[in-house]
């Protein structure tokens, strides 16, 4: 059931089809109470499932048609286990459109998420940085992105068992997770900024013009990923709190480019994420109206 190579097409009623039976699989393999949090981990950031208590794991390739993952720093696990006493599935990698899948299997994870009954989302992503402030190591709370890829995971006919037709967008990344992660980075002295993300198509880094464009446009930062992930959890209704690293200055603004080096600058982002992420996941995993 599960694919090696880049998927055609799906509708999303297929793809509402394809999260179920994944998504009742993994109960089975899991366990049926629904995890508290879900995050997806970015470029060089597999090394935090190191944090989880009593650790289960599944290979993607056991998983009801999830594919594995084509990147380097992207293992294609998924673990469940315990982080700061909160419940916690991570998918440790994840699926890039410029891999050759089409937007339903890369966003495919976050269905997977919404079918568990899983409310809250945190997104991670290694990115370049724009924003004349934002060094490698700097962890950028996204509050909102450019969907520069010229495709949106929405489009064609909608299965309201996903979400409406035309969700709004204009608070897809949680205000309110992003101010307890400002308040728990306080607490901790670290730095946390806010920023814009703007998504390109990739595999290619973006040129320095289409980079002063992303700025001109009101990006902070540039990256492959999150934004289809995004847009469908906003789609789904989840909580989606998105925190990228920075691990270079964006094509233009530094050295020249490569995937080695964004990786290691993000194994090396993952000890003071780590902390945040302990810090913070408490508060992040409570109800609103019930806070840690
Ligand atoms: O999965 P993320 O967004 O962290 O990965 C970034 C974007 C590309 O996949 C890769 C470029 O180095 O890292
Ligand atoms: O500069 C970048 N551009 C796009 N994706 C990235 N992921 C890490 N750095 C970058």
């Amino acid at each position: 059931m599960s694919a090696a190579s880049p998927s055609l097409s799906l509708t999303m009623s297929q793809s509402y089809d394809q999260a179920r039976v994944a998504a009742d699989w993994l109960c089975e393999r899991l366990g049926h109470r629904a995890p508290q949090v879900a995050m997806i981990l970015g470029s060089g950031l597999g090394d935090l499932t190191a944090l989880l208590g009593d650790p289960l794991k599944v290979a993607y390739s056991e998983i009801p048609y999830l594919p594995r993952p084509g990147v380097a720093g992207h293992a294609g696990t998924l673990w469940r286990g315990v982080l700061a006493g909160v419940d916690t599935l991570i998918f440790q990698g994840r699926f890039h459109y410029y891999e050759g899948h089409d937007l339903a299997t890369v966003t495919l994870p976050v269905r997977i998420v919404r079918c568990l009954e899983i409310p809250t989302l945190i997104l991670t992503a290694a990115v370049g940085g724009i924003r004349d402030d934002l060094r490698p190591g700097a962890l950028v709370l996204l509050h909102d992105h450019l969907n520069l890829l010229g495709e949106n995971p929405l489009r064609g006919p909608n299965d309201e068992r996903h979400g409406p037709r035309f969700p709004d967008l204009s608070a897809v990344y949680s205000a309110r997770l992003r101010q307890l992660v400002r308040a728990s980075a306080d607490e901790l002295g670290l730095t946390v900024t806010e920023g814009v993300y703007a998504c390109f198509p990739g595999p290619s880094y973006e040129t320095p013009a289409e980079v002063r464009m992303a700025r001109a446009l009101g990006a902070d930062v540039v990256g492959m990923s999150t934004v289809p992930e995004a847009i469908v959890a906003g789609h789904a209704g989840l909580d989606v709190l998105a925190i990228a690293v920075v691990t270079n200055a964006a094509a233009g603004l530094g050295e020249p480019l490569n995937h080695d080096d964004v990786l290691e600058e993000s194994r090396k982002a993952v000890a003071h994420l780590g902390r945040l992420l302990i810090h913070s996941l408490p508060r992040l995993a409570s109800p609103p109206d019930n806070p840690a």
